[in-house]
Parts: structure tokens; sequence; C-alpha cells
């Protein structure tokens, strides 16, 4: 049996090949209870492969993904087309597959900072609109641990800083663990306790800072992103960083 302590998930080994692709290798990573952790990463480094081998939509070569048991994870894919022409509003979209509670529904779209939608066509939203609701959706799964591949994917910088914030607002009001996949390494190391960049294998881990430093972040990123990070930087205030120990930046090999 194990402790509540225990982490939410842990990946140990972890080798995916897809096609004659060997995508992911030796991946250890662990997902505590509360925290934020943001996957960086080249294009075609692995990141949504890893993200998909944690909900289980893929098999491993080699290694092991155990949850820990009863855990409740939210998913919000990297793509959802829509077809535009469907006639579906954002009440209807998120009484898919299942029917929801109208109150369920309500309290999602607000923790997702989206009141009083629920009427408007999916078609009629913004992308950050679009985005919030697939957050919402996520939310109705009452989460321990939510899963965002690229949730800020085609919003301006300005859009995505907000998403961010709003993704600490439900890490505050829900206590769920966030594991997010992000390009905008500027943009969403601020919301992040831990980084993780991932090129096949886990190059480099650590709070923002210490993996924006690092020299494995820096050949893959350069260090251009560094006056950025700063800006993006803002003041915690409720606390919660000191409940969950920061690691050093570590090397390859060693568990996460
Ligand atoms: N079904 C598949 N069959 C074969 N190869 C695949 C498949 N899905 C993904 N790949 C390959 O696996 C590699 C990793 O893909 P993945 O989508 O995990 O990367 P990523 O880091 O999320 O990339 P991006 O930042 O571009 O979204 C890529 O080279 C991709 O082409």
């Amino acid at each position: 049996m194990k402790s509540p302590q225990a982490p939410l998930v842990s990946v140990r080994g972890l080798a995916i090949r897809l096609g004659p692709h060997d995508v992911l290798r030796n991946v250890d990573l662990d997902i505590a209870a509360g925290e934020i952790v943001t996957i960086v990463g080249p294009n075609g480094s692995g990141k949504s492969t890893l993200l998909r081998a944690i909900i289980g939509a893929i098999e491993p070569r080699a290694g092991t993904v155990t949850l820990r048991p009863g855990v409740r994870l939210g998913y919000v894919p990297q793509k959802l087309q829509i077809d535009p022409t469907l006639p579906i509003n954002v009440a209807r979209f998120l009484n898919l597959p299942t029917r929801r509670p109208a109150a369920d529904i309500a309290e999602a779209l607000h923790t997702a900072g989206l009141p009083d939608l629920q009427k408007r066509p999916m078609s009629a939203l913004s992308g950050g609109q679009f985005q919030r609701v697939l957050l919402a959706r996520a939310l109705l799964e009452k989460p321990d641990l939510l899963l965002l591949d690229e949730p800020t994917q085609g919003l301006d910088q300005q859009g995505s800083a907000a998403f961010y914030q709003q993704i600490e607002e439900v890490r505050a009001r829900l206590g769920c663990a966030i594991l997010m996949v992000s390009h905008e390494l500027h943009v969403v190391m601020s919301a992040s306790d831990r980084v993780i960049c991932l090129n096949g294998h886990v190059c480099c881990h650590g709070t923002p800072e210490v993996v924006a430093s690092a020299p494995e972040y820096r050949a893959l990123f350069g260090t251009g992103t560094k006056g950025a990070l700063a800006l993006y930087r803002h003041t915690h205030d409720h606390g919660h960083d000191h409940d969950h120990p920061q690691p050093d930046h570590h090397h390859e090999d060693h568990a996460i």
C-alpha cells in the first residue's frame, strides 16, 4: 500500500518507439501533489508523447508509468478540431460525452476564467476562450493532475501570460498538480515550480532559473529568453512554493 505522500505519477526508465523513431529513452519523472511542472523542448523532442504515455494512450517499449491509486487525470490535448459548421455551443460541448450537472459546468467555466459563455457557439470563441473551454472540460474530471499539451498555441504573448496566470489560479483553487508542455519558455517558466527540458531524454531540470542557465538548455535554446523570463516572473503570494521542495539542477540519468 502506497503512502499518501507517494507521487501522483512516477515514470521510470520510460522508452517509447513510434514507427521507426526512438522518441523517448530512459525518462524518469515524479509529479508530486500540487506542483506545477513544465516540459520544454524542441519540436519533435517527445513532449506530447510523454504526456500521452502518462495518460495511458501509448504503450511503453520499456519502463513504467505508475499512477497513485485512485488518482484522477484531466488532459487537454494539443489539438482539438471541431468542425466549424457543427452547431454546438459551449454547454453542449461540455456535456459530451457525459452529461454533467449544470452547476458543475458553471463552476468549471468559472474556474477556467470563463463565466457566462455557455450559450456561445464553439465556432464563435476566440483562441483564448477556446483554450479555456478545453481547460474547463478537463476540470470537470476534478483532476488531481492536470496535463496540458501546449495550451496556449496560437495565443499572443499577453494571452499566453494570462492563461498561465489562470493555471496558477486553478492550482490555488483546486490544489491539483499541473504538468504542461510549452514552447514559450520565457512566458511559461514564470508560472512553474519546476521545469524539465526534454530532448528524447531529460537534458536538465530544476527551477526555471536553474534550467534557463543550464548549459544543456542553452545549447538547445540559446540565451535570448532571459530578459523576458525576468519580465514575466511575478510574485507568488499564496505560499505554495514552500510546500514543494525545488530540486537543484541534475543531469540526465538521475531520478527527478
Ligand atoms: N504516431 C506516430 N508514428 C510515428 N512517429 C510519430 C508518431 N507520433 C509522433 N511521432 C514522432 O515522434 C517524435 C516526437 O513527437 P512528439 O509529438 O512527442 O514531439 P513534441 O516534442 O511534442 O513536438 P512538438 O513540439 O512539435 O509538438 C516526432 O519525431 C514525431 O514525428
